[in-house]
């Protein structure tokens, strides 16, 4: 049976009279990354604030771990993990000393446990920098820091709200790491990111935010196959063909010199086979097709209402 790990049902909030969340709702698998895209201002932070239990909702019901936030706030902030964007880290002290004081709180005793706070310095690759104090490290040490100040009480679910924001590629790339080996765990992870790729990479789901609501919701691929742009290419042996399969495909542009055809298309199984099926009834084979989706960049800002006209006329 696969549970949700975190059930979402119309959910709003407002501040004063501007309405942040009209009425959204999601489902996330346990054990899936779950990815809230959106342009700045849209309220993925205020959803994160919401499900971490750091704000009330006006209205709608929310389950973290299969509780409550408005009622069993306890609960569900002992299931959870949240590295936000402004990390939880004490400058003051040293890396090592800040996951120390994690555990300590976390285990609410005061022993040394020095092996899991080695592992996660070396996880992270923050060993050389362990017993310098955290108000000289980068910002992107810092993340990696407050990431490993957060898996210190091994959660369930972890939210990320931005947590590759100024990092290098390299720091990037552990990250990605230690987000796919958490999945691996069966950890459920919600992550907000202004980076589309990340979510590419990443994410089971993707839901865009815009103007309080959900505009979309799907998998990387789902989502890339809804927006103008997507077209399935037929590669033929001859220019015979090639004319023959334009007769057939009024709608495509035709390459006589790569000798492609290219059709619009959502490139869904049905409509790939429904085109293959046209050129079968004129006896004609493609020496290959294959279907083209435009990135998630273009999905963003086809769905977001920015830049339209230019996604339409790539
Ligand atoms: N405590 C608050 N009081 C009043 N308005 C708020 C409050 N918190 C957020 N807002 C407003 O709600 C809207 C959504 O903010 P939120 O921080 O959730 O957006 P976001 O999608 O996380 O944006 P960003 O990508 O810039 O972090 C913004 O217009 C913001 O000004």
């Amino acid at each position: 049976m696969t549970t949700s790990a975190i059930a979402v049902s119309g959910l709003r909030k407002t501040f004063g009279d501007k309405t942040v969340l009209d009425g959204i709702d999601f489902e996330i698998p346990a054990g899936t990354v779950f990815s809230l895209l959106g342009p700045n201002g849209a309220g993925k932070t205020t959803t994160v604030n919401v499900l971490t239990t750091l704000i009330k909702a006006d209205s709608g019901t929310v389950r973290v771990a299969g509780h409550d936030v408005a009622t069993e706030a306890k609960a569900v902030r002992s299931a959870i993990g949240v590295t936000g964007q402004f990390a939880a880290v004490d400058e003051l002290l040293t890396g090592r000393e800040n996951l120390q004081l994690m555990v300590d709180l976390t285990r609410g005793s005061t022993k040394v446990d020095k092996r899991i706070v080695d592992s996660l310095l070396e996880r992270f690759d923050l060993v050389e920098s362990a017993d310098k104090s955290a108000a000289t490290y980068s910002g992107g040490m810092r993340r990696k820091l407050d990431l490993a100040m957060t898996l210190v009480g091994s959660p369930r679910i972890i939210f990320l709200d931005e947590p590759t924001t100024g990092l290098d590629p390299r720091s990037r790339r552990t990250m990605w790491t230690i987000i796919r080996e958490l999945l691996a765990d069966g950890v459920t992870i919600f992550l907000t990111t202004q980076y589309l790729d990340e979510a590419d990479e990443l994410a089971d789901r993707i839901a865009v935010l815009n103007q309080g609501k959900l505009v979309a919701e799907g998998t990387p691929e789902e989502l890339k196959r809804q927006i103008p742009g997507t077209h399935v290419r037929f590669r033929f042996a001859t220019i015979d063909d090639l004319d023959v399969a334009a007769g057939i495909l009024p709608e495509s542009t035709r390459d006589d010199d790569a000798l492609t055809l290219r059709v619009p298309s959502d490139g869904g199984t049905k409509s790939v086979r429904a085109l293959l099926d046209r050129l079968d009834e004129h006896s004609l084979d493609a020496e290959e097709f294959s279907v083209h989706t435009p990135d998630l960049d273009d999905v963003f800002l086809a769905l977001t209402g920015h830049d339209t006209a230019e996604v339409v006329a790539k």
